[in-house]
C-alpha cells in the first residue's frame, strides 16, 4: 500500500486526476470503477480540466460505478446516475452505453441485478482502476461495518450512521432510500489497482482505522492492505491519526526519485 499525503484537497485531487489520466494515455479503453460521495468531486473537476485541454480522452472507456441507492430512476437528483451525469459525463467525451451502475428500481429483483453487475464486469474483463472513498465508518461503496470481506455485489441495508451523514445531502421533501446496491468487497477487491482518496478531519478515524488498523469487517476498507496493488492519496487533516506518516514521506520521495 502506498500512501502519500498531501498538503491540502486540491493536491489530492490533481494527483488522483493525474494517476486517472496517465492509465487512459496507456489503455484508452481502460475500465474504471467510480465513486459518488462530496470526496471525488473535486477530482472530476481536474479530470473535466484535463479534458478540456485535450490531455485527455473517454472516447472508448468503460465505467462502473461502486453503488446506487435502491428505487432512484436516473432523473432522480439523488441517485448516483444523475450525479455522474452532473460532475463528469456531461462534461467529457464518455458514451453513456459505456457507463454502468447497479439499478435495482424493484428491490425484490435485487438478486438478478447483482448478478447481471457482476457479468458485466466479468464480460469487460474486469476493472483496470477502481476509484473508491471511504465513508465514516470505514465503508467503501456501500459496503457497511460487518459486511463479509469476501462479498460481491447486493443489496445492503445503509446504518443509521451513513443515513445521518448523507442526509446533509437530501432536501427537504425528498425520501432518502435506506437500502441500496453495491459492489461488494470482493469485487472491490478484484480491481487490478485501487486508488483510495480522503480528505477531511472527519475521516481520520477511518484513514487510521483502514491503513494502520486490524483488518476486520468492523472498517471494511481495512480489507485493502491484503490488496497487491493500492494508493492512498490524503490530505493532512485526513492523515492526522495516521503513525507512520514520516516512513510514508520517506517512500513517497524515494519513489520520486526513481521515477
Ligand atoms: O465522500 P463522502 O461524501 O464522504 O462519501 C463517503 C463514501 O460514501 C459513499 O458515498 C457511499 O457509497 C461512497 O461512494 C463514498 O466514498
Amino acid at each position: 500500500m502506498e500512501v502519500i499525503i498531501f498538503e491540502n484537497e486540491s493536491l489530492v485531487a490533481k494527483r488522483a486526476a493525474s494517476m486517472l489520466a496517465d492509465l487512459l494515455s496507456i489503455k484508452p479503453s481502460a475500465v474504471l470503477g467510480l465513486a459518488t460521495g462530496s470526496t471525488p468531486i473535486k477530482t472530476y473537476q481536474e479530470l473535466i480540466k484535463k479534458f478540456n485541454n485535450g490531455e485527455v480522452s473517454f472516447k472508448d472507456v468503460s465505467t462502473f460505478n461502486l453503488d446506487e441507492y435502491v428505487g432512484l430512476k436516473s432523473d432522480n437528483k439523488q441517485s448516483y446516475q444523475y450525479f455522474m451525469r452532473e460532475q463528469l459525463f456531461d462534461f467529457i467525451d464518455i458514451q453513456l452505453d459505456n457507463t454502468h451502475f447497479p439499478i435495482c428500481l424493484n428491490a425484490k429483483e435485487n438478486q438478478q441485478v447483482a448478478e447481471n453487475y457482476e457479468a458485466i464486469i466479468n464480460a469487460k474483463m474486469g476493472i483496470d482502476l477502481q476509484l473508491l472513498g471511504i465513508g465514516h465508518n470505514g465503508h467503501i461503496g456501500f459496503n457497511e461495518p460487518s459486511s463479509s470481506l469476501a462479498s460481491r455485489t447486493r443489496l445492503k441495508t445503509l446504518t443509521r450512521s451513513t443515513i445521518e451523514v448523507n442526509s446533509r445531502l437530501f432536501e427537504a421533501g425528498e425520501t432518502q432510500p435506506t437500502m441500496a446496491m453495491t459492489m461488494g468487497i470482493g469485487t472491490i477487491m478484484d480491481a487490478n489497482h485501487i486508488l483510495l482518496i480522503a480528505t477531511g478531519e472527519g475521516k481520520a478515524e477511518a484513514v487510521r482505522n483502514a491503513i494502520e488498523g486490524a483488518i476486520s469487517a468492523s472498517c471494511p476498507a481495512s480489507i485493502l492492505q491484503m490488496h497487491p496493488h493500492v494508493t492512498v492519496l490524503l490530505d493532512k487533516n485526513s492523515a492526522s491519526l495516521l503513525q507512520n506518516t514520516a516512513y510514508y514521506q520517506r517512500v513517497a520521495e524515494q519513489v520520486k526519485e526513481l521515477n
